[in-house]
């Protein structure tokens, strides 16, 4: 019998169980009702097939059958990701060429750890296990607030995002993309230097959580909104560090699909790394684009009306941007300036698409505004769809206006431009290879001096964040009621299998050993850093 059928059966004999208990307590039913009990079985013997179940019990079955399947996935994952560990140790100690009873210490303290790992992980976090600071952002589904975690004073950003709004709006398959790349770059070598670190995640009834590392410095859209442009020299820092960022997104398996200036984030070095992963997608699983959805009702329209046009001279046109900007970052919509053609089109895309949006910030930098950027997102829309026809102009436009070098014009034309022709289409070497990019030492950039160096007066400094009214009372945080207590549904199907804890976090939060410190004992920085030392993976993920 398949899962399926059992689980159907099961929750068959339950409602029979139920029924009987009901009948039981009605009184002046007796034999007759028992004869009919024996006939229904015997109905239900012949007639299986037939059987129509509630809504509510096909619902609590399916719930029910993705949770058994979520739970040996994650079960047979962490037992891989122990079996890792210990390897890894293994390697590193005969590289260290450690004697026998060193290793046998070493191999005592891994132990320990996992033992206490196992044992955090049954402590159940809340939005109570946090302290709100401030709200530090504001998305489509919800806030970003910087938070201290009670147990430990330490402090993370925590995303908060409103289930119910992502069901509306039909983006649950987004869900888990976010959760499981941030999750998936964190591994035995540690975090990914370039990608926001995820701690935690979890959710109670109405909300799920992420709570990642908090990057003091601000996003890249706030710079650019206070600095109007960068220099050439700034320009190519930051466009290389994020060709470096989404290249490692790429090697994991992953398309952003969603660069824009909102989702580079400054490090407190000055370093960018790359947040907001919604949108994100395997390479392999090329689903229908949500954002081709989004902008659908503006598809064949391809009448702008005359007072839908953007102004003409560049100033005009600044400003037209700078005025949107912020309330564009904020609408459920979003907006469409740094997304690749193919995506709109729904035309199947690739890795590439995320190229295209680094041409579109790289021209921003420059210019002070995107290639495509409008009164409207409909001609917004309808400017990227006809970009070979609008871009020409846009370019001639821009070298009048401001003195671009060709380096940086022929690369921003290297970036928009059909997929297959795209730089970046035959690997990540040739765009690194552009004459754009002459002098930078990739292999150690992120230890290069940033332009721009956040100043921070304390570790809860959100002076590089917009300020936010509190919309209204932080809502009492709905625990997950116990499974015996509350009915699985359809609703929370999308979300089941959503928990995740971080080993080295967990250990460091909950752990009664600061295992950092058994790891450091031998002078093994570089030996053992690697399960989640962010210092000494700096240079090594380059
Ligand atoms: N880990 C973090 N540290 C500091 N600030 C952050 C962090 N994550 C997000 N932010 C801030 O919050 C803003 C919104 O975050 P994010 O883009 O992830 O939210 P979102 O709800 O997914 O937004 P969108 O609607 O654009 O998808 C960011 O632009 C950034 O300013």
């Amino acid at each position: 019998m398949n899962v399926e059928r059992k689980l159907e059966s099961l929750s068959l004999q339950q409602q029979q169980q139920e029924e009987q208990q009901d009948e039981s307590e009605q009184p002046n039913q007796g034999v007759e009702d028992e004869e009919e009990e024996e006939y229904d079985e015997e109905e239900y013997e012949e007639e299986e097939e037939d059987i129509n179940f509630s809504k509510e019990t096909l619902e609590a079955a399916m719930a029910t059958k993705v949770s058994i399947e979520q739970y040996y996935t994650s079960l047979f994952k962490s037992l891989k990701e122990r079996d890792d560990r210990r390897c890894f140790l293994e390697k590193k100690m005969e590289e260290l060429n450690l004697r026998e009873e060193q290793k046998s210490v070493k191999r005592r303290e891994l132990d320990k750890k996992e033992t206490e790992y196992i044992k955090s992980r049954r402590i159940r976090l809340t939005g109570h296990s946090f302290e709100s600071i401030r709200i530090i952002g504001r998305g489509a589904f919800g806030e970003v607030r910087l938070v201290k975690m009670k147990k430990n004073n330490k402090f993370f950003a925590m995303k908060k995002l409103d289930k119910s709004k992502m069901i509306e709006k039909h983006q649950t398959i987004h869900v888990r993309s976010e959760r499981d790349i941030l999750a998936d770059s964190n591994n035995i070598h540690g975090s990914n230097p370039w990608i926001v670190s995820l701690y935690y995640s979890f959710q109670d009834a109405n909300f799920l959580y992420l709570i990642m590392e908090y990057v003091p410095g601000g996003d890249m859209m706030t710079q650019l909104i206070k600095y109007d442009t960068f220099t050439e020299d700034a320009t190519r820092f930051y466009i290389a560090e994020t060709v470096l960022a989404l290249h490692s997104i790429h090697k994991l398996s992953y398309i952003h699909r969603d660069i824009k200036p909102d989702n580079l984030l400054i490090d407190q070095k000055g370093h960018i790394k790359v947040s907001d992963f919604g949108l994100c997608t395997g390479l392999q699983t090329n689903r229908v684009p949500t954002l081709a959805e989004i902008y659908k009702k503006y598809e064949g329209d391809n009448n702008i009306r005359e007072e839908d046009q953007t102004p003409q001279s560049r100033s005009a046109r600044f400003d037209s941007w700078k005025r949107q900007r912020r309330v564009l970052a904020y609408s459920n919509v979003g907006t469409p300036d740094y997304t690749a053609p193919e995506v709109l089109m729904k035309d199947g895309y690739s890795a590439e698409c995320d190229w295209w949006s680094v041409g579109v910030i790289m021209f921003e930098m420059l210019v002070g505004y995107p290639p495509f950027c409008s009164e409207s997102i409909r001609e917004t829309y309808h400017k990227i769809m006809n970009w070979k026809q609008t871009l020409p102009k846009i370019m001639e436009e821009a070298k009048a206006e401001v003195n671009l070098s060709p380096e940086a014009q022929d690369l921003i034309e290297r970036f928009l431009t059909d997929p297959m022709t795209r730089i970046g289409f035959n690997g990540v070497e040739e765009i690194q290879s552009h004459p754009f990019f002459k002098g930078v030492d990739w292999r150690r950039l992120r230890e290069t001096r940033p332009p721009i160096i956040p100043q921070l007066s304390s570790p809860t400094d959100t002076s590089n964040f917009d300020h936010y009214e509190e919309e209204q009372q932080p809502e009492p945080m709905q625990p997950v009621q116990s499974k015996s207590r509350r009915k699985i549904t359809s609703f929370d199907i999308p979300f089941i299998g959503y928990t995740y804890r971080n080993f080295d976090a967990m250990r460091d939060a909950f752990g009664s050993v600061n295992s950092r410190d058994a790891f450091g004992s031998i002078n093994s920085r570089e030996a053992f850093g690697s399960i989640n030392n962010r210092d000494s993976l700096q240079g090594a993920n380059m």
